[in-house]
């Protein structure tokens, strides 16, 4: 029996990625197609629902797929740790056991980048994030740049806040978790980050760039065939990868 996926943002770049997906596998079948014309509830019925849209269309989304009780892959950027803390507390109140796996990247490199990240976080002082984009994003700073940030600063829980001096002045970039972060949107460029750490007379960077879309399969793959047996939120691919035992980690909202 293969698992019916309705795929929301299926006009969109990763939307046409998942359908092409689920065409080549055994396992998956398309249960509905969704673009901004359509209503919510042809999500009904589906095994698992996958919401890759804008940012301001995912919560209406992922509070349908929540009431509902349908188990949901999240790829869609925007999703701040507190975001997501409001997302289960409906859960909670709804009474939903459904899985809800909010992924800010679906690329085994770029959650490796992450958690080598929160690795070093407690050994260097001084932290920075830059993220380079192509030109039609439309949000920024990142959804993997801000869920970098937020492991960084829970690593440092231990030893204090990143030291940023002049956060003050604008072009010292956005502050997340106490991490400055600086976004580029630029021709010729699918995805990139770098975290630069400084410490006593070194600097260490931990860079991962995405060359191509296909670098997202694996990890989409993976929540798909995840979401039906999890049971509340759970953030990021690491957790499913089994990455989330390695370094310091503190907690995520579920
Ligand atoms: N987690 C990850 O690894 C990755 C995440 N992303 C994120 O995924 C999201 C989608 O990216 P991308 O495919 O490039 O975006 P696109 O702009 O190419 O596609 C957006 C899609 O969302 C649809 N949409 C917009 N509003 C609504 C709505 N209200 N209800 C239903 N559908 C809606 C659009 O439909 P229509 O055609 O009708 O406008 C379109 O199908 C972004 O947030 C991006 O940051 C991207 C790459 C990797
Ligand atoms: O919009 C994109 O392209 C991407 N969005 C996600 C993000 O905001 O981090 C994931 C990936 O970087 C590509």
């Amino acid at each position: 029996m293969t698992t019916s996926i309705a795929v929301v943002g299926i006009t969109g770049t990763m939307g046409r990625l998942v359908e092409a997906l689920i065409e080549r596998s055994d396992d998956l079948s398309l249960h509905a197609g969704l673009r901004s014309t359509s209503s919510l509830d042809e999500m009904l019925g589906a095994d698992v629902v996958i919401d890759l849209t804008h940012p301001g269309a995912s919560q209406a989304v992922v509070e349908f797929a929540v009431d509902h009780d349908i188990p949901l892959v999240v790829g869609t950027s925007g999703w701040s740790r507190d975001r997501i803390a409001t997302i289960e507390a409906r859960r909670r109140a709804a009474e939903s056991s459904a899985g809800v796996l909010f992924i800010p990247n679906f690329s085994v490199g770029s959650v490796l980048g992450t958690t080598l990240s929160a690795l070093a976080a407690p050994y260097f002082d001084s932290i920075e994030i830059l993220e380079a984009h192509h030109a039609g994003k439309i949000d920024s700073p990142s959804g993997t740049a801000v869920r970098t940030a937020e492991r960084i600063g829970e690593a440092r829980s231990g030893v204090g806040p990143v030291a940023a001096p002049h956060t003050d002045q604008r072009a010292r970039g956005q502050q997340v978790s106490g991490v400055p972060v600086h976004s580029m949107r630029l021709a010729g460029v699918l995805a990139r980050q770098d975290v630069v750490f400084g410490g006593t007379g070194e600097t260490l960077t931990i860079t991962h760039s995405t060359l191509s879309a296909s670098s997202y399969e694996s990890g989409i793959l993976l929540a798909l065939a995840a979401a039906r047996n999890e049971t509340g939120v759970v953030v990021g691919l690491d957790r499913l990868l089994g990455l989330d035992a390695i370094g310091p980690r503190g907690s995520d909202p579920a």
